[in-house]
């Protein structure tokens, strides 16, 4: 069900203003794959909201960061669009999803109708709510949208997207609140030294472990063609480091159409 608007609600960096109303600006909402991660193969119904405090330059998300788009539901819309699937999980994806209060209200009540729930989310937001699995995805400075890299401009969004994109504190009260995946976007051997010293730099301040295979290194690339490029180099890059592959299966089932 995509849907599309104009997109009204949402300030310049990505902040909600949906907090009055208690409405989720929502761009699609769709059954698939899980495609990602530990439950990789898992039908799941996948709510995406949107707006982002964050802009990647390579997000496969263009509609929910940097050009939002969305129609605006009440808490009880999504759960009906929700239950008009025959699933047992539940993905709350973005576009940043913590970054709207009402995304917990939606969270608890999925939890007392029994789903299990998969919050895929930057790190840089600890919601108030619970979740089955944080699919936490802390980016790295190969995500920047520098001036060369930017698909919309001229680097104008570097510095802010630099200076939040990764919060210590913020990642290890998610990883002692929540059953956690750290999902690495990987770009190349470059991001390995980062990688290596934030999972380090958690470990230190997480009163909880953070085993090598809660560590998932996720190749880059928004089409097949994309990834046909980075798989291989992150299958022995995950081999070498000893953390997890993940594959992107939607992409490889479905390349980049919408609604997968
Ligand atoms: C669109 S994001 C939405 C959730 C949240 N904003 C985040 O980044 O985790 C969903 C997932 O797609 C990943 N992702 C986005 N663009 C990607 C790309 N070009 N290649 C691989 N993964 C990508 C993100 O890192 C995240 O794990
Ligand atoms: N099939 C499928 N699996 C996914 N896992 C995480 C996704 C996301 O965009 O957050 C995603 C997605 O967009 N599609
Ligand atoms: S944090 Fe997630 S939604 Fe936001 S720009 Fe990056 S990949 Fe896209
Ligand atoms: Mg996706």
């Amino acid at each position: 069900m995509p849907v599309a608007n104009d997109a009204p609600g949402l300030d310049i960096e990505g902040t909600a203003v949906d907090a009055e109303t208690g409405d989720l600006p929502i761009n699609e909402l769709f059954q698939s794959l899980q495609g990602e991660g530990r439950l990789a193969g898992v039908p799941s119904v996948f709510v995406r909201t949107s707006g982002c405090n964050l802009r990647c330059w390579f997000c496969d998300s263009y509609h929910t960061s940097w050009e939002p788009t969305h129609d605006w539901f009440t808490v009880d819309d999504v759960l009906a669009a929700i239950e008009e699937y025959d699933a047992d999980h539940v993905v709350l994806t973005g576009g940043e999803p913590l970054i709207h209060d009402s995304s917990a209200d939606l969270l608890e009540r999925l939890a007392d109708r029994g789903y299990h729930t998969t919050v895929e989310t930057n790190g840089t937001v600890v919601p108030d709510a619970p979740i089955d699995l944080a699919s936490v995805s802390p980016k790295l400075a190969s995500s920047t949208p520098t001036a060369e890299r930017d698909p919309d401009g001229d680097g104008e969004w570097a510095d802010r997207h630099e200076e939040r994109r990764l919060d210590l504190p913020t990642l290890a009260e998610l990883v002692e609140t929540y059953d956690t995946q750290l999902k690495f976007v990987v770009t190349g051997r470059e991001d390995m030294d980062e990688i290596e010293r934030l999972v380090e730099r958690l470990r230190d301040a997480a009163s909880t472990c953070v085993r090598d295979d809660d560590v998932l290194l996720m190749p880059e690339g928004q089409t097949r063609d994309q990834l046909e490029a980075t798989r291989e180099t992150v299958a022995d890059l995950a081999l070498e480091f000893g953390y997890r592959y993940t594959p992107r299966l939607h992409v490889d089932l479905w390349n980049d159409a919408p609604g997968t």
